[in-house]
């Protein structure tokens, strides 16, 4: 119970629930997992992607919990135990929508001033300098999601999107430490899965809308259906729909948002945008860029590399705007920005002065673009290290390897978290569109052999891992860092001049 950070206990009344048979116990914890079950626990049954959560209710029963929350379909599965049993029984419709909002009001607390940021590209990029601009502002900031809670609080999480349980307690973790602005990612399976349904949001944020994660959702449609639920669902009437209008699925949710009353703020380049990015010029290590803001111009240096980025900054201060701070104080605070980390990140610079980069470019989109804003950066040849990982969207993988052939110079095709699959399978996949490429499985060796390959003015992007600190092989991760790797290729090839 104390894990929970509630010594107290709730009724079911507090937590919003109404049981349907039972009794009304005093619940002393929440659980998704029958074996997380302690005793007084409301257990919450889901239907899953393999089997229905139900089908562990006797168990839970048994761990001692009190409550069952589960829809029509877990009651029916879990009827000869629950007969059994006088443990409260609450049906919902949507049982993983109405677990989030009970584990909002179990914790309690969250920082008053949120944002979320969903999109295929650019999430983690946008909740990162989200948190960065309010730290400029001198706010207690966080961004949460695929490189953890970061900021004036910090805490590892597993998932992009943490299921809520795990959410609102960190989110009750960062109130408590006195963190008043947060900066979270919408993943679409968080989306989908009712994940941030209990969140208090005064903005969201679109980035754009390409292929991933077509493992899991049926169609492109639904993907994009996930997606625009952080405006038609989780976002409030009187929240502020922020969104790049670029993409035309931006469009899409510009629309959605106004059905809705909401606010929306438009970024992009087209001169409909309300944040328009106007012009950007690149130096080796940094870009200007020209943004109109209601009718005002303005010209930034960002120290950030990859045109990219600049869409990233202006969703984000579009998001921090939205949230309520002043438009000409946040765009003071974009020249201080910093390099969000494994997110074209310069890792290394050989003694011929070519340059490695390390990107978490992990989609067909994002190889593309990450290739695409290296070229302005770069006076010579661009090498690109390539893999895909092993259980994901195998559909993206010849896309990937054709987008890396498209946009650089040499390709070299490597592991990237093979996890339960063949390697050399995952490569030949990825080999279908760049059939050019050099193989090269081991990816330590990958990077050695694309280091090597730099001349001066050339540069070398490293894609797929970015901050990772793993590769995922059968069950283990092995310890490997992308930006280790290109310090240590480099040290090898010149001598310690990494
Ligand atoms: C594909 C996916 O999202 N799965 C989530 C889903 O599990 P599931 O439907 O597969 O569960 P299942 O195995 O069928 O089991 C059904 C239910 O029985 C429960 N169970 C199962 C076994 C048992 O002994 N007792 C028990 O109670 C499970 O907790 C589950 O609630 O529901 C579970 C409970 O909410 C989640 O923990 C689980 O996330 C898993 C861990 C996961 O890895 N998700 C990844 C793919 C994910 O969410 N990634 C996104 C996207 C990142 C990106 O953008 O790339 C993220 O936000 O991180
Ligand atoms: N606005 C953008 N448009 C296209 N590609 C982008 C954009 N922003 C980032 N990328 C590419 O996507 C990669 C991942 O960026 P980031 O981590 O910010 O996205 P993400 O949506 O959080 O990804 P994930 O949820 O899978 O971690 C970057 O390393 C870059 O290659
Ligand atoms: N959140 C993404 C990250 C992919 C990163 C890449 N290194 C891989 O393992 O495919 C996923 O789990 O699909």
């Amino acid at each position: 119970m104390a894990e929970q950070g509630n010594t107290q206990g709730k009724s079911l009344g507090e937590l919003g629930l109404t049981a349907q048979g039972g009794r009304n116990p005093f619940i002393a914890g929440l659980a998704v997992d029958s074996r997380e079950v302690r005793k007084g626990y409301l257990f919450a049954a889901l239907p899953g992607t393999k089997v229905h959560g139900a089908s562990f209710i006797e168990t839970a029963l048994e761990m001692g919990a009190d409550a069952i929350l589960t829809d029509a379909e877990g009651a029916r599965i879990a009827s000869g135990a629950l007969s059994r049993s006088d443990a409260a029984l609450i049906v919902a419709e949507d049982p993983r929508q109405t677990l989030a909002y009970s584990a909002a009001l179990w914790f309690g607390a969250q920082p008053a001033t949120m944002v979320a940021v969903t999109g295929t590209n650019g999430k983690t990029s946008v909740a990162t300098f989200a948190r960065q601009i309010w730290t400029e502002l001198g706010f207690d900031a966080v961004n949460l999601g695929t490189t953890g809670v970061e900021g004036a609080y910090r805490a590892p999480l597993h998932h992009t999107t943490p299921e809520p349980i795990t959410l609102h307690r960190m989110l009750a973790a960062c109130a408590d430490a006195g963190i008043t602005h947060a900066a979270m990612e919408a993943s679409s399976h968080g989306l989908a899965q009712r994940r941030l349904d209990g969140v208090h949001l005064k903005a969201a944020g679109f980035t754009n809308f390409t292929q991933d994660h077509l493992d899991y959702h049926a169609s492109f449609d639904d993907y994009f259906r996930a997606k625009a639920g952080l405006f038609t669902r989780v976002l409030p009437e009187d929240g502020v729909a922020v969104v790049n209008i670029d993409d035309p699925r931006g469009q899409d949710i510009a629309g959605l948002a106004i059905e809705r009353g909401q606010r929306v703020i438009r970024v992009g380049r087209l001169p409909l945008a309300d944040l328009q990015l106007q012009g950007q010029r690149f130096d080796a290590t940094s870009q200007e860029i020209r943004f109109g803001f209601n009718g005002i111009s303005h010209l930034v240096r960002l120290p950030l590399i990859g045109g990219f980025q600049a869409e990233n900054v202006l969703l984000a201060a579009g998001l921090v705007i939205g949230a309520g701070a002043n438009a000409e104080r946040v765009f003071e605070t974009l020249p201080h920005l910093g390099t969000v980390r494994g997110r074209m990140q310069l890792a290394a610079t050989r003694a011929n002065g070519a340059a490695v980069f390390v990107d978490y470019a992990h989609t067909p989109d994002a190889v593309k673009t990450a290739l695409k804003a290296l070229r302005p950066h770069v006076m010579g040849r661009l090498v690109a290290v390539v893999g895909a990982g092993g259980d994901r969207d195998r559909t993206k993988r010849p896309l990937m390897g054709q987008a890396a052939a498209e946009n650089a110079d040499l390709v070299i095709v490597t592991d990237d978290n093979p996890r339960s699959e063949d390697p050399a399978a995952i490569r030949q996949d990825v080999m279908m569109g760049c059939p050019e490429a050099l193989e090269v499985g081991d990816r330590a060796e990958a990077i050695l052999r694309g280091v090597d390959a730099l001349g001066p003015g050339d540069a070398l992007l490293i894609a797929g891992k970015g901050h990772e600190s793993g590769q995922v092989v059968g069950d283990v991760v092995y310890p490997f860092d992308d930006a280790e790797q290109a310090s240590v290729a480099v040290s090898a090839l010149d001598g310690g001049m990494a």
